[in-house]
């Protein structure tokens, strides 16, 4: 089963068009969601969550239609926004007061199990959090009533490395569960790197492209040539490149390049900025 189906998604704004979108989130996976500032991140993210509406297209969480039907579905999605906003006088522990009414499959104790893991005060009021405090309490909410899927905008934004460690590793065990998946956008792109299955880019509205990680990883690699030898390539194997005095780097389709050619593995990170620098 499909955790996420996105067909034909557009919406647009004045000046920005989230154009034609199709991706697959398939249950057991983390798909990670890149893109520059403005790509149209929290937009899809908005409209997944029925928050804004479509212009055209559709959009299905775990079979069913995220208009229609999404009362039922909420129950199954865990949501971190990049601004978690509780009101300002509610201490955790009330919080909980709040969720347990909320969420059908609300549980105290997977609740209570997370403040521990995540050192999150139970009796300080939401107004003296510091941001990577209400950013924890946020994904503590949204992991507690057995979520199966997880919406994570910038959702480690503002916690200290150790504690995105911890985080992203919760949410690698959340997809242990084959009936799991996790859609999670950050600028942190190794993050992304180290947890995700699916890597989707996304480029002034456009996806360049959604595709297994470890397929980007083996597919694509950088040629270190000069300008000559790169003009002598297939145009269409050439995904992205940067000149400097020193030569030619270029983000290529490994087999398409002539055996013996001088080609380094690319991170997603370096496949991303050169792709989206290509596509200007
Ligand atoms: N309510 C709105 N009205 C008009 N334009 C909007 C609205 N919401 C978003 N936009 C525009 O849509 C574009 C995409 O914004 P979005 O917030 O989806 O980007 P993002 O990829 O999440 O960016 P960032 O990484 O900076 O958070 C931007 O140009 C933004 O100005």
């Amino acid at each position: 089963m499909n955790a996420l189906e996105i067909k034909g998604l557009t919406k647009s704004y004045g000046g920005f068009t989230l154009e034609h979108i199709n991706l697959v989130l398939p249950c057991g996976c983390i798909m990670g969601l890149i893109g520059e500032n403005g790509a149209g991140k929290s937009t899809t993210i908005r409209l997944i969550l029925d928050m804004i509406r479509g212009d055209s297209g559709s959009i299905t969480i775990l079979g069913k239609d995220n208009q229609d039907e999404m009362r039922a579905t909420k129950e199954d999605i865990g949501v971190v926004l990049d601004e978690v906003g509780f009101p300002e006088c509610l201490t955790a522990r009330q919080v909980h007061n709040i969720m347990r009414n909320t969420y059908q499959r609300w549980d105290e104790n997977v609740y209570i199990a997370y403040l521990n893991k995540l050192d999150i005060p139970r009796d300080r009021e939401f107004k003296d959090f510091s941001r990577g405090m209400k950013m924890k309490l946020g994904i503590a909410v949204a992991m507690s009533h057995h979520p199966k899927l997880l919406i994570l905008d910038e959702a480690t934004n503002g916690l200290d490395p150790v504690v995105r460690d911890e985080v992203l590793d919760m949410f690698s065990e959340f997809t242990r569960d084959e009936t799991h998946a996790v859609l999670i956008s950050s600028h942190i792109v190794s993050d992304l790197e180290k947890i995700c299955d699916y890597i989707a880019f996304l480029h002034k509205g456009k996806l360049l492209l959604c595709e297994e990680k470890d397929v980007l990883l083996e597919q694509y690699g950088i040629l270190h040539c000069t300008a000559e030898q790169l003009r002598e390539l297939n145009p269409a194997a050439i995904r992205g490149k940067k000149e400097s005095a020193y030569g030619v780097e270029a983000i290529v389709q490994r087999d398409a390049i002539p055996p013996g050619m001088n080609i380094s593995p690319v991170s997603i990170e370096e496949l991303f900025v050169f792709m989206a620098k290509e596509a200007k």
